[in-house]
């Protein structure tokens, strides 16, 4: 099974929506049986790494090292984390990176999914929606958020790594937007926000430099939030 993109994209209304707004979702994004496919290989047994940030510094471990902890030690870094979330930057989620060097890819669906949006016909469609010629690749990571995970409010922009949009693949079907892991797009001060609720095989796209924030997944989520998300970045 190759990726392709879904035949029916409305490429002109998508790129309006885009332009006027700095963001828009896609719905449909792959053809279905792709979308299923890259789901499917992404399941628990899949190499996930825990991610979380203290400061400038971001710590990876294996995604079940916390479960193994002595409750102590658990306890006092998850509240260090609940803190400095209340505060500044903060995140923690389940990743499995893939490699920006083609050559160090291999052949799972993950690692060929990021080289199906770094080349044609997928990266065209991405210039001619965003409008930007200057895209060469899509980095990419599969994230998972389980029940606690939250990404506080950033912007994504990275002296040097010359990021121009974020895309995210959402993967987890029948979401409730009461389960959290919704996309926020906070203004400065604004009494109500924009939030993007996860969707099967919806692209969300928007411009490098908005404000914005994944709320943490609840509890009580009966599954984890599943994506694959990068940058659209021109080389160096
Ligand atoms: O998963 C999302 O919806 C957005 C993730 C994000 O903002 C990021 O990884 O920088
Ligand atoms: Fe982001």
């Amino acid at each position: 099974m190759t990726y392709a993109l879904n035949p029916s994209l409305e490429t002109a209304s998508i790129a309006a929506e885009l332009a006027a707004s700095g963001r828009v979702q896609v719905a449909d994004f792959l053809v279905p049986e792709a979308a299923e496919m890259l789901a499917s290989a992404l399941p628990d047994s899949a190499p996930w790494r825990h991610v979380l940030n203290a400061g400038d510094n971001v710590y990876e471990l294996d995604a079940n090292a916390l479960d193994s902890m002595p409750a102590e030690q658990r306890s006092a870094l998850e509240q260090k984390v609940d803190r400095e979330a209340g505060q500044g930057f903060q995140f923690r989620f389940d990743t499995i990176r893939v490699p920006d060097d083609a050559d160090q890819r291999d052949d799972s669906a993950l690692h060929r999914f990021a080289t199906f949006m770094s080349g044609d016909p997928a990266r065209g469609w991405l210039r001619s929606v965003t409008g930007c010629y200057a895209i060469d690749f899509a980095d990419c990571q599969a994230t998972r958020y389980r029940p606690g995970h939250f990404l506080t409010r950033h912007d994504d922009a990275v002296e040097g790594k010359q990021r121009h949009f974020a895309y995210v693949l959402s993967l987890t079907g029948g979401w409730r937007a009461e389960w959290g892991g919704l996309l926020h797009f906070p203004g400065e001060d604004e009494p109500r926000i924009e939030a993007f609720v996860p969707r099967f095989n919806m692209l969300t796209l928007f411009a490098v430099g908005q404000p914005h924030s994944v709320s943490q997944v609840a509890s009580y989520a009966p599954r984890a939030r599943l994506s694959v998300t990068g940058w659209l970045r021109s080389r160096g």
